[in-house]
């Protein structure tokens, strides 16, 4: 019989090119973390050292996300005492859990989604590399992982792959892997809803606020992209044929907070990342700025600027988080 190939379409290119974003960001956070401006002793197992120099601005923009982010998460898991579940949405080949499981702030259970192939790539070096497979071993009660080419689960991790714009594949998948919408959820996405059109990252949110009765959701992307410099970030990644089919939700922080607001969360709060830098505790932030000489003060301004925190909740008063603020 003869095989049949598949045509290649638009849309597998399109997809292929969001895909490579993931190296992009943990090619970055590698660099940023060879600096010293924080300490992630796993993304050497996921992504080799670069030639290529990162300008300073980009390296304080994600110590300026890593930061933010883990702040809310950190927050929203000692509040529940780690009586809870975090689902992170186009994880790619980020190292949370391992920085959890070092800190003592395991969830329930951490579980990750991203795109089949992404999800093999990691999968793969998690097999392959002691140090990462150690700590999941540790963290669950029997011989056997769950371990197939698409998918890992243990105790405490549980790696997915699913298309995050296929609503009835990914509840199931999750459900396989014993989701709990009755435990407070902790719903991640960083620099992934952008690459949803406003319907599909709607659906997905909606989804979440309907299926989770206790919750927040932490979404980081880009805002004020309407503007010349918002223009070029979008051109730039054009080139490279990545479109960002979300950027209309992307205007403005008023635009992201109501993403959530209309789909059925309770609460949503916005900052552009030169306000969370500001908030950050600044004798570490000190630190980082002797790291290297910035040259450019108004393009990192210009540059946080155009990135975002987003959060919101469902039940927040039930989660004690009504100081959580920066
Ligand atoms: C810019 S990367 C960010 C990775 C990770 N969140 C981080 O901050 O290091 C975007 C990730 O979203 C994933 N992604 C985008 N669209 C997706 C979809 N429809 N389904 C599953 N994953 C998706 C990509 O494969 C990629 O790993």
């Amino acid at each position: 019989m003869m095989a049949t190939r598949q045509p290649i379409t638009d849309s597998d290119t399109a997809d292929e090119a969001v895909r490579t974003t993931c190296d992009d960001a943990s090619v970055c956070k590698r660099f940023a973390t060879s600096k010293g401006y924080w300490k992630d002793p796993y993304i050497q197992y996921f992504v080799r050292q670069t030639s290529e120099r990162k300008a300073p601005e980009i390296n304080r923009g994600y110590y300026a996300r890593v930061h933010g982010v883990n702040f809310l998460l950190d927050a929203f898991i000692r509040k529940t005492a780690c009586k809870c579940q975090v689902i992170n949405l186009g994880a790619g080949l980020d190292t949370t859990f391992w920085r959890l499981k070092d800190e003592n702030l395991l969830p329930k259970k951490y579980f990750e989604v991203d795109f089949p192939m992404i999800v093999a790539r990691k999968i793969h070096n998690i097999k392959t590399k002691p140090p990462l497979s150690k700590p999941i071993v540790e963290t669950h009660s029997t011989d056997s992982l769950l371990i197939d080419g698409h998918s890992l689960d243990s105790d405490r991790y549980t790696i997915i792959g699913a298309d995050l714009r296929d609503l009835p594949g990914l509840e199931e998948k999750l459900k396989r892997f014993q989701m709990s919408p009755e435990l407070p959820t902790l719903f991640l996405s960083e620099c992934v809803l952008v690459y949803l059109t406003p319907q599909q990252s709607s659906s997905l949110v909606r989804w979440a606020a309907e299926t989770f009765h206790t919750a927040m959701f932490v979404n980081y992307e880009q805002v004020h992209m309407a503007d010349r410099f918002g223009q070029v970030m979008i051109e730039n990644l054009q080139r490279r044929q990545c479109n960002l089919a979300g950027v209309e939700v992307c205007r403005s922080l008023e635009a992201q907070k109501e993403r959530f607001l209309s789909t059925g969360w309770e609460t949503a709060d916005a900052l552009d990342m030169m306000t969370v830098y500001s908030l950050l505790p600044q004798a570490d932030v000190g630190r980082i700025e002797r790291l290297e000489f910035l040259d450019e003060k108004e393009l990192l301004q210009q540059l946080l600027q155009h990135y975002s925190i987003c959060w919101a909740t469902k039940d927040k008063l039930k989660l004690g988080l009504s100081e959580v603020a920066f």
